[in-house]
């Protein structure tokens, strides 16, 4: 484990597409943390799709789902927490992420749109234009976002692994600045 975070939680944030799922996962092996999937975590206890959950019950309803499965998971230690890209928008959720550490995932909105773009798992791109339903996503949600304890500004040349290390590199810097505050 890595000793400098003591087990305190890893929390992924940013926009869907930004590889929190997928770089999340190798940061737990990494870390030897276990890893969490907010998404996941509701839809195996609804029992339903994303897709299904935003046309059946409503956006409020999965967002009400998205705070009461990162409240549970907040009572655990040793995990990286990919989150919905959503989970910024609500108040309350920031409370738990500042349980841990917060990573921003900042990937520029083309190259989100290139990995999503045959995706059909994400109920707020089923538009017309799914291009500017993202940034326009983006825009609301930047200031949020930015309230991350570390920002890593990815691009497209990357590798999940590249930017899994980068993220490894970055948090002695992070616990650094949080110790002086
Ligand atoms: N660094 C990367 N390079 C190439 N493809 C990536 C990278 N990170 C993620 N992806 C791909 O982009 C898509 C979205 O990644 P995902 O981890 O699900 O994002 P999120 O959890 O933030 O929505 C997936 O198909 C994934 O394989
Ligand atoms: O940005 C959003 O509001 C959402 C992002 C998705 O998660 P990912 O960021 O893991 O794709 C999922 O929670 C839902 O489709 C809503």
């Amino acid at each position: 484990m890595n000793s400098l975070l003591q087990g305190v939680n890893l929390y992924l944030i940013g926009m869907m597409g930004s590889g929190k799922s997928t770089v999340g996962r190798l940061l737990a092996k990494h870390l030897g943390y276990g890893f969490v999937d907010t998404d996941d975590v509701i839809v195996q206890a609804a029992g339903k799709s994303i897709n299904q959950l935003f046309a059946e019950s409503g956006e409020a309803a999965f967002r009400q789902l998205e705070s009461d499965v990162l409240a549970q998971v907040c009572a655990f230690t040793k995990l990286t927490i990919a989150t919905g890209g959503g989970i910024v928008t609500r108040q309350e959720n920031w409370s738990y992420l500042h349980h841990g550490l917060i990573v921003w995932l900042d990937a520029p909105v083309e190259l989100l749109y290139s990995r999503l773009q045959e995706d059909t798992t994400r109920p707020l791109l089923k538009d017309v234009d799914p291009l500017g339903k993202l940034r326009s996503l983006l825009e609301q949600r930047q200031p949020l976002y930015s309230q991350a304890d570390l920002q890593i500004t990815i691009s497209a040349e990357e590798t999940p692994e590249d930017i899994a290390n980068r993220v490894i590199a970055a948090i002695p810097s992070v616990l650094k600045k949080t110790v002086s505050h």
